[in-house]
């Protein structure tokens, strides 16, 4: 079943800028990484989606149902990127406000908000005011409130953006295991390493356009690149290596005492293999041989260097 379809879903704000054209279809129990530089229009996308917004142009739904009705707001739990709180309240009043407005029974948000206020990891601070959190607790209860009724489609905007290096794991494994349970993410993040490491597909948002969408791997990859750590190695060796096997190259590393990295793009991987002999009979030493990862984080830069965006910084 289709979770969340867009088609040429638009916003344009009075002063122009917002999102255009945006056509995304997500499958339920997919985790979908939705990418962009700072004012690429993804919240306005999230708002529209979770019925905060009204589109100009274009349509949507949530498992079926057209946005913004009672019927796909049901789906939803959502966890906006500025998120604030009753302060007069406490944590589990906030979470038991937002099961109340979720129509959610007494006796299952009796048994459900502690262990869901443990789970976000602020079960001992419960009881405390809001307004004695910190940020990064106040986004922890914005996450409580997102689950407590226990939604089908989770639109995360920025879920970790105010954790130390701590919160930030726990909530990155907080949402596999969401995921693990079959629920749809929509995870809006500028943190690519939780992107690569949850999301099954990621789109990428520039001047409220989409550039390129497709799985991890996809956007990733054309060919596999190895990293080689050799000793013995000089760079006037270098282009007659690259000549010899006819690979493209680049020298990462080098140091005076002839220790260097190098990458090399192959056709396929087999060609390592030869590589690595190639080197060898030159009478270097080989130290290390791998398969180099291209960070989402690189693909991200390099993807929008030279193109023009609307620079809000952060
Ligand atoms: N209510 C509004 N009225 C006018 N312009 C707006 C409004 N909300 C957002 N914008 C503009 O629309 C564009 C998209 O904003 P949006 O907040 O969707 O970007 P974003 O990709 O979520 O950015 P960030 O990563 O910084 O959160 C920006 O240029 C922003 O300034």
């Amino acid at each position: 079943m289709i979770a969340i379809q867009t088609e040429g879903l638009t916003k344009r704000y009075a002063n122009g800028r917002g999102c255009s054209d945006v056509s995304i279809t997500i499958k339920e129990g997919e985790a979908f990484g939705f990418l962009g530089p700072n004012g690429a229009g993804k919240s306005t996308c999230v708002k529209m989606l979770v019925g905060l917004i009204f589109p100009t142009e274009g349509r949507a739904s949530l498992l079926g149902e057209p946005i913004g009705s009672l019927a796909a707001r049901q789906f939803v739990g959502y966890l906006p990127e500025l998120y604030r709180y009753q302060e007069w309240l406490s944590g589990e009043e906030v979470v038991r406000l937002h099961a109340k407005l979720c129509g959610i029974p007494r006796e299952v948000a009796n048994v459900r908000i502690p262990a869901l206020l443990e789970k976000v990891g602020i079960g001992l601070r419960s009881s405390d005011r809001v307004r004695n959190y910190s940020k990064g607790m106040q986004q922890r209860l914005g996450l409580a409130c997102a689950l407590v009724g226990d939604p089908k489609i989770l639109f995360l905007d920025e879920p970790s953006s105010a954790m130390d290096p701590i919160g930030r794991s726990e909530v990155r494994q907080l949402l596999h295991e969401l995921k693990g349970e079959g629920k749809t993410i929509f995870l809006n993040s500028h943190l690519m390493e939780d992107v690569e490491s949850l999301c099954d597909r990621v789109a990428l948002l520039n001047n409220g356009e989409i550039m390129q969408q497709g799985t991890v791997s996809e956007v990733l990859q054309q060919r596999p690149r190895w990293r080689l750590r050799i000793g013995g190695f000089t760079s006037s060796l270098f282009p007659w290596i690259q000549e010899e096997s006819g690979l493209n190259m680049s020298i990462i590393e080098i140091s005076p005492d002839g220790l260097a990295v190098i990458e090399a793009e192959l056709e396929e991987e087999e060609q390592a293999g030869w590589l690595h002999a190639l080197l060898i009979e030159q009478g270097m030493t080989l130290y290390e041989s791998a398969r180099a990862k291209t960070r989402l984080e690189e693909w991200f830069v390099t993807e929008l260097s030279g193109k023009s965006h609307r620079g809000e910084k952060v």
